[in-house]
C-alpha cells in the first residue's frame, strides 16, 4: 500500500452494502409491476413471491435456451438448470459440450450474473421459463412474435429476458426504487460503523480519497449521508454535506466501465451541491457563465463548505488523474463490488490496483471450515479412484497385446470386471460426497468459488483481476495504511502432491 496515492470507492454494494432481503425484493415486485403494467404479462405474475436467496453471483443465462448455468473455470457447464428444474447430465452434456473450451458463454445469448443488483432478475427469468412452459398462451404477443414469428421456429427466451432487463432497468432510472431508499435508508442498506474510521485512518495516512459511483449526486448524497452519519437517520442529514469531508473528489454518473476507457474528451460536469445543478467545465475547471443564469446563487459547487471536495458527475479516468495529480494508474486502489465494470476494466486500462467486494465470502469461510474433513475424504476418493483407471487402463493394454483367447487373458478380463465394479462404486461415492459438500454452501449452486472440484468461472475472474478481495470495505481498517499485501505462493501440481496441500 506505500505506493499508493489515492484510494478509490465505487459506491453502491461497495460502501453502501444493500440489505438483499428488502433491497432486492422491492426490486423484484417493481420489476413485475413494469412487467405486467408496461409490457402486458398477466397479473397473476403480481402474486409471484422472491426467495431472496435462490440466485448467487457468478452464474450464466443462457437466454435463448431458458437455462441457468454454473461453470468452473474452464467454462464447463457443470451445474444446468431450466427454469427451476436440473437439467439431466446426458441433456447438459449434449447441450453444453463434454469438454471445455466450447464456447465463449457471452452476451448477445448469455448474460452474466456478475452484480448482486442481478440476483432478483435472474430469479425472475427461471420463474417466467417455467411459467411459459406451462402457459404460453399467457406470454404476451410481443414476446411470442420475436421468438417464433409464426414461422414455427423454435420457441426462445431471449425477448423475454430482454423485457425483465428492460422493467429492471427502469426501475433503476424512474426513482422506484431509489425514492424508496431515501424515504429510509436504514430499511435497506447496512449501517456500518467502521466506514468513517476507515476515511480518517486512510486521510490521515496522507491518501487521497475518492468516490467514482454510477448513482447520480442527488442519490449519492442521500446513501453517504446516511452511511456518514448516525445509524438513525434524518432526512436533514442529506442537507448538511458533512461526509464530503472524507473525499477529495467524488465523481457521480460516471457511466462505468466506459469511464475507464479512453475518453478525455468525453463531458464532465461540476456538480452544485445545494442545487443539484451541473457546471459547465473544460476539463473538470469551471467554466465562466454567461447570459442571465444567477451564477453566484449556486455558484462555486464548494460555496460555504470547510472541505475542500469537489463533486462532478460524468467525466473519464483522464478527469480523474488530472484533478488528483495522479502520475500512474498503479498510484491508485480502487475498491468495488463489480468483476467486470470496476475491477476488470480498471485494471487493464488505467492499470488501478483493485480490490473487490465479495460480500458472500464470510458465508463462504464459515462452510470452508466445516467441510475440510470432508474435502480431505473427497481427496482420498479421487486418488483411489484414479488408481484403479491407472490399473484398468494397463490391463486393458495387457489383455489387447495377448491378443486372443489364453487363460491369461481370462483371468486378466476378470480382474478388470472386478476393478471396474470397484471404479465404479468409488466414482459414484465421489460423486455424491462431491454433492453433500456442495449442498452445504448452497442447496442450488453449491460453493461459490468452486464448480465440482474446479475454480468456478467467479473465483477465476477473482483470482485473475482483483489484487485484493475481501468481504466487506472496512476489513481494510484491521491493517496499518502501509501494509504490504503479498500474493500467496504458485504451486505446480506434482508440487502440491509432495506438499500435501
Ligand atoms: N439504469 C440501470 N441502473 C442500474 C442497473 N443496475 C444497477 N444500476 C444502478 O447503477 C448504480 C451502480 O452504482 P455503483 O456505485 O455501483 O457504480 C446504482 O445507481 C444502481 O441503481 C440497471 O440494470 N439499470
Ligand atoms: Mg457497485
Amino acid at each position: 500500500m506505500k505506493s499508493i496515492v489515492a484510494i478509490g470507492f465505487d459506491m453502491d454494494y461497495t460502501l453502501a452494502q444493500y440489505k438483499s432481503e428488502t433491497f432486492e425484493t422491492m426490486a423484484y415486485h417493481g420489476t413485475i409491476k413494469k412487467l405486467v403494467y408496461d409490457l402486458g404479462y398477466p397479473k397473476e405474475l403480481l402474486e409471484w413471491k422472491f426467495d431472496w436467496q435462490y440466485m448467487v453471483r457468478g452464474l450464466v443465462l443462457d437466454k435463448r435456451r431458458g437455462n441457468i448455468l454454473k461453470m468452473d473455470r474452464h467454462k464447463y457447464a457443470k451445474v444446468a438448470y431450466h427454469g427451476f428444474s436440473e437439467l439431466p447430465r446426458e441433456e447438459r452434456l449434449a447441450t453444453y459440450g463434454n469438454s471445455p473450451f466450447q464456447q465463449a458463454y457471452d452476451e448477445p445469448d448469455y448474460a452474466l450474473i456478475d452484480t448482486l443488483f442481478s440476483l432478483a432478475e435472474a430469479y425472475l427469468f427461471a420463474q417466467l421459463v417455467e411459467f411459459r412452459d406451462h402457459y404460453p398462451e399467457k406470454i404476451p404477443a410481443a414476446a411470442k412474435a420475436k421468438s417464433d414469428g409464426g414461422l414455427s421456429i423454435p420457441f426462445n427466451f431471449s425477448q423475454m429476458y430482454k423485457d425483465i432487463r428492460a422493467a429492471v432497468d427502469l426501475c433503476h432510472r424512474d426513482g422506484t426504487l431509489k425514492q424508496a431508499v431515501a424515504e429510509d435508508p436504514s430499511k435497506y442498506i447496512h449501517f456500518d460503523a467502521q466506514l468513517v474510521p476507515l476515511f480518517k485512518m486512510l486521510r490521515e495516512s496522507g491518501r487521497l480519497t475518492f468516490i467514482v459511483t454510477n448513482s447520480l449526486w442527488d442519490y449519492t448524497n442521500v446513501a453517504m449521508s446516511y452511511l456518514c452519519g448516525k445509524s438513525e437517520y434524518a432526512k436533514s442529514t442529506s442537507r448538511s454535506f458533512e461526509w464530503l469531508a472524507y473525499f477529495d473528489l467524488v465523481i457521480t454518473g460516471s457511466a462505468k466501465p466506459g469511464f475507464f476507457a479512453d475518453g478525455s474528451r468525453s463531458g464532465i460536469f461540476e456538480v452544485d451541491i445545494k442545487s443539484g445543478m451541473l457546471i459547465n467545465t473544460d476539463n473538470g475547471t469551471p467554466l465562466a457563465q454567461v447570459g442571465d443564469i444567477d451564477f453566484k446563487r449556486f455558484s462555486a459547487a464548494r460555496n460555504g463548505l470547510k472541505q475542500p471536495c469537489r463533486v462532478f458527475q460524468g467525466g473519464s479516468v483522464q478527469h480523474l488523474h488530472r484533478l488528483l495529480g495522479i502520475e500512474s494508474g498503479s498510484q491508485v486502489l480502487y475498491v468495488g463490488d463489480h468483476i467486470y465494470g470496476d475491477i476488470l476494466r480498471s485494471k487493464k486500462q488505467p492499470g488501478w490496483r483493485t480490490m473487490l467486494v465479495i460480500p458472500e465470502l464470510e458465508e463462504e469461510l464459515e462452510h470452508f471450515h466445516q467441510t475440510i474433513q470432508t474435502r480431505k475424504e473427497l481427496r482420498l476418493l479421487r486418488d483411489k479412484r484414479d488408481n484403479i483407471e491407472d490399473r484398468i487402463q494397463r490391463l486393458n493394454f495387457d489383455i489387447r497385446s495377448k491378443n486372443g483367447a489364453s487363460d491369461d487373458e481370462k483371468s486378466l478380463i476378470t480382474e478388470r470386471e472386478n476393478l471396474e465394479k470397484q471404479r465404479d462404486h468409488v466414482r459414484d461415492l465421489h460423486r455424491q460426497t462431491l454433492k453433500e459438500c456442495h449442498e452445504k454452501f448452497h442447496k442450488t449452486w453449491g460453493q461459490l468459488m468452486q464448480t465440482g472440484y474446479q475454480s468456478s468461472r467467479f473465483a477465476n475472474q477473482v483470482e485473475r483481476f482483483a489484487c485484493l478481495y475481501t468481504s466487506q470495505v472496512t476489513n481494510l481498517c484491521y491493517y496499518s495504511p502501509d501494509k504490504c499485501f503479498r500474493t500467496t505462493e504458485d504451486f505446480m501440481p506434482h508440487e502440491i502432491k509432495s506438499l500435501g496441500i
